[in-house]
This record gives structure tokens, C-alpha cells and sequence, in this order.
């Protein structure tokens, strides 16, 4: 099975994918370093441009059948068998990119991303089978018992459980307006 755990940048994929997978006892996946690694796509600054097709055309060929856990905000352009969409209040995005100093550019379109839900409404148009699951004032256990759990409930899909335009008003100022 092909989990595919997708989300704004700083939303917590890699740790979330990381101890899913230790849990599911699936191989894990990060899906820029598997792109790099196979040569697929090409550096911009230090951004890496994929086309999404031939990332997801190799991914097939490389992983169908087998059980891993793949992070990465494209990953839900795989071919996967669910999707699960990590989200988290904009301003803990906000905060999380401030620490890794994004330029203020790169910080507010990461941010009106995650409050306008690009990268779930991209998984819906990409996969049946989608989980919204909200980070915000969980530990990633917490998180990874709650992903675990549906699961087991054989819940394949789960969407529209969280609505930024109740704290609008925090991330006015990280805004580009
Ligand atoms: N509930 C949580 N789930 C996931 N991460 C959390 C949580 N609470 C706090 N964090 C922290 O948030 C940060 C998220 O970073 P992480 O690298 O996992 O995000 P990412 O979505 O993979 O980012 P990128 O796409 O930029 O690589 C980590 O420092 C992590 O410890």
C-alpha cells in the first residue's frame, strides 16, 4: 500500500511520515531525494522543478505493490492508495518557516496556501481516497494515533474538517497584500 502524506511546507510531513511508517513497518519515502536521486526534475535556485507526470510515472515503476509511507508536497500526485493531507493553523506555519528563514515572499504564499487549502483541493482532484488530518495543538503521536486509527476504521476519506478563515485575522500580517 502507497500512503502519500502531503501538506504545506512546515506543516510536519517528514516527522508525521516518518514515525507512520516506523509504526506501519513500511519503508519511508522522501519524495525530493527519491526525485534527485533518480535525476528527475532540475534545480532553480535551490528550488528542484518536477514535472509531475514523469516523477509519478518512475514512482509507479519503482513502487507499485510495495508498502511505504511517501512524504512530500507533490506526493499526492502519485498514484497512491490514500493520501493524507496534514494541515495546521497558518500562523504555526508562519512561525515554523520564520525559524528556518524563508524570505518573507516565500513565507506568505506558504501561508495563503495552507489558509486557502491549495494542496487539498489539488488531492481531491487527484485521489478518492483523501484524509484531512489537523496538526494544530497535537503532538505528532497524537497525530500518527489518529491517522492509525481511521485506518483501522477503514476510513478512506475524510475532508473539510478545518476552516482558516476563523483566525484570518492572526495572519494578516504575514500576508502578501
Ligand atoms: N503535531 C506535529 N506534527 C508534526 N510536526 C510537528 C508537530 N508539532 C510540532 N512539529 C514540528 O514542526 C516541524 C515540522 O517540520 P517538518 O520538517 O516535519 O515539516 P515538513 O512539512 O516536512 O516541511 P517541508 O515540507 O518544508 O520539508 C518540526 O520541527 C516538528 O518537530
Amino acid at each position: 500500500m502507497i500512503i502519500a502524506v502531503t501538506g504545506t511546507p512546515g506543516v510536519g510531513k517528514t516527522t508525521i511520515s516518518k514515525l507512520l511508517a516506523e509504526k506501519l513497518g513500511y519503508e519511508y519515502v522522501n519524495l525530493r531525494d527519491y526525485a534527485l536521486e533518480k535525476g528527475i526534475g532540475e534545480m532553480k535556485g535551490d528550488e528542484l522543478e518536477v514535472e509531475v507526470d514523469e516523477l509519478a510515472y518512475n514512482f509507479e515503476k519503482d513502487f507499485k505493490g510495495k508498502n511505504v509511507v511517501v512524504d512530500g508536497h507533490l506526493s499526492h500526485f502519485l498514484n497512491a492508495n490514500l493520501v493524507i493531507v496534514l494541515r495546521a493553523n497558518p500562523k504555526l506555519i508562519a512561525e515554523r518557516l520564520k525559524e528556518r528563514d524563508y524570505s518573507r515572499e516565500k513565507l506568505g504564499e506558504n501561508v495563503e496556501a495552507e489558509l486557502v487549502d491549495v494542496i487539498l483541493v489539488e488531492a481531491l482532484e487527484e485521489n478518492e481516497n483523501v484524509i484531512e488530518v489537523d496538526t494544530t495543538g497535537k503532538t505528532p503521536e497524537e497525530v500518527v494515533e489518529e491517522i492509525l486509527d481511521l485506518m483501522q476504521n477503514g476510513v478512506k476519506r475524510r475532508v473539510g474538517i478545518v476552516d482558516w478563515s476563523e483566525v484570518y485575522d492572526e495572519v494578516i500580517p504575514y500576508l502578501r497584500l
